[in-house]
């Protein structure tokens, strides 16, 4: 067997027999959930706009599997409805079945809200918004309606708000409240549905996602972290297997925030600017705040 990285802390096995769509799974976070599921025996199925990512990262995840776990890479586009009805026919047709739906495949560009044009929200709100809807409701029309599954949706860290991120802090959150209103609608199928919100993560591709200024950014941020480090995509990917496992069975409609705490304490990069505030409320001048 050759050797591979993953390190896992659930039992080797865990997922034997057991087959998952990963969206985004050849870059970032997405690869590491990939990895650590085909560490424990499920077979992969890998999905993203850029077919060179996926084959090499596709070629790495072959070193990972476990237990007659395999590995497939396939092109999709998750804004286009056809891309995603042909992700989840060609994983049954090839592996049989659907147990876990990962939809991790998603982005945004830094933008002031009023700037921003309609095309660039319109595309962020399809990628993270509706692109989910998709792949959501083609695993249940063709697999998990009449089957049961799991479903694990990464968001982000919206609670606060994000300043410069109105259109994907939106989606998000829209996909939050999906996910809720989907974990009672699909109780009867059996199907748990879950969200993962990562702080602030580490990965190559998320750096440079932002260019020069990105990087910059990134580590001034960290003193808002409370943990003061980063998080690892090794740490979103075992929450992201504990929602899949029996473990989870009973959580479901849930946001599990791992984030260092960044998401109880200040905004994590955009500071509101100095300006004269309003007047405020009150009725006799001896209430006006005088500090
Ligand atoms: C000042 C620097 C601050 C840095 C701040 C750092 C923040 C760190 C955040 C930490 C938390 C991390 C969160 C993450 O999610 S990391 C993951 C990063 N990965 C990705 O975002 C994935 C890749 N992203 C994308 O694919 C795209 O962003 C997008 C989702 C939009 C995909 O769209 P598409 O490929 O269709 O997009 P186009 O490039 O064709 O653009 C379509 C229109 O969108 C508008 N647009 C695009 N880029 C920008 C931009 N940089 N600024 C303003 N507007 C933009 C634009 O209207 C595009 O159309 P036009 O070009 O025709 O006008
Ligand atoms: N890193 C972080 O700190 C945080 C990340 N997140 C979210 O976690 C997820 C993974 O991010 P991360 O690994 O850090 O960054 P990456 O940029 O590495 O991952 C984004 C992935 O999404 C895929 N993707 C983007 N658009 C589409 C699309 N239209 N159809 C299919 N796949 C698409 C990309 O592949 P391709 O380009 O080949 O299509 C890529 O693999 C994203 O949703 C991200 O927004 C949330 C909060 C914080």
């Amino acid at each position: 067997m050759a050797n591979s990285a993953v390190k896992s802390v659930f039992a080797p096995g865990l997922f034997k027999s057991r087959v998952a769509i990963v969206t985004g799974g050849g870059t970032g976070i997405g690869q590491a959930i990939s990895r650590e599921l085909a560490h424990l025996g499920c077979s992969v199925v890998i999905a993203s706009r850029k077919a060179d990512r996926l084959a090499a990262a596709a070629e790495k995840l072959a070193v990972d599997c476990r237990e007659g776990a395999r590995v497939h890479h396939t092109v999709c586009n998750i804004r286009q409805e056809a891309d995603v009805q042909r992700l989840v026919s060609e994983t049954l047709d090839k592996f049989g079945r659907l147990d876990f739906l990962v939809n991790n495949g998603g982005g945004q560009f830094v933008c002031p809200a009023s700037d921003m044009k309609l095309k660039g929200w319109n595309a962020v709100i399809e990628t993270n918004l509706t692109g989910t809807f998709l792949c959501i409701r083609e695993a249940h029309r063709q697999w998990m309606k009449r089957n049961g599954g799991s479903i694990v949706n990464i968001v982000m860290d919206a609670y606060k708000g994000w300043p410069m991120f109105a259109h994907s802090a939106a989606a998000r959150s829209a996909v939050e409240n999906l996910s809720k209103t989907l974990a009672v609608e699909w109780a009867s199928d059996r199907i748990r549905i879950n969200c993962v919100a990562p702080g602030i993560i580490y990965s190559e591709t998320a750096v440079a996602n932002y260019g020069e200024q990105g990087r910059e950014v990134f580590l001034r941020s960290k003193a808002r972290v409370p943990a003061r480090r980063f998080g690892h995509v090794e740490e979103i990917s075992a929450a992201v297997a504990f929602l899949c496992s029996p473990a989870a069975g009973y959580v479901t409609g849930q946001t599990l925030y791992v984030d260092g705490a960044v998401s109880l304490y200040r905004t994590q990069f955009f500071d509101v600017p100095e300006f004269e505030p309003a007047e405020g409320w009150y009725w006799e001048e001896s209430s006006k705040a005088k500090l």
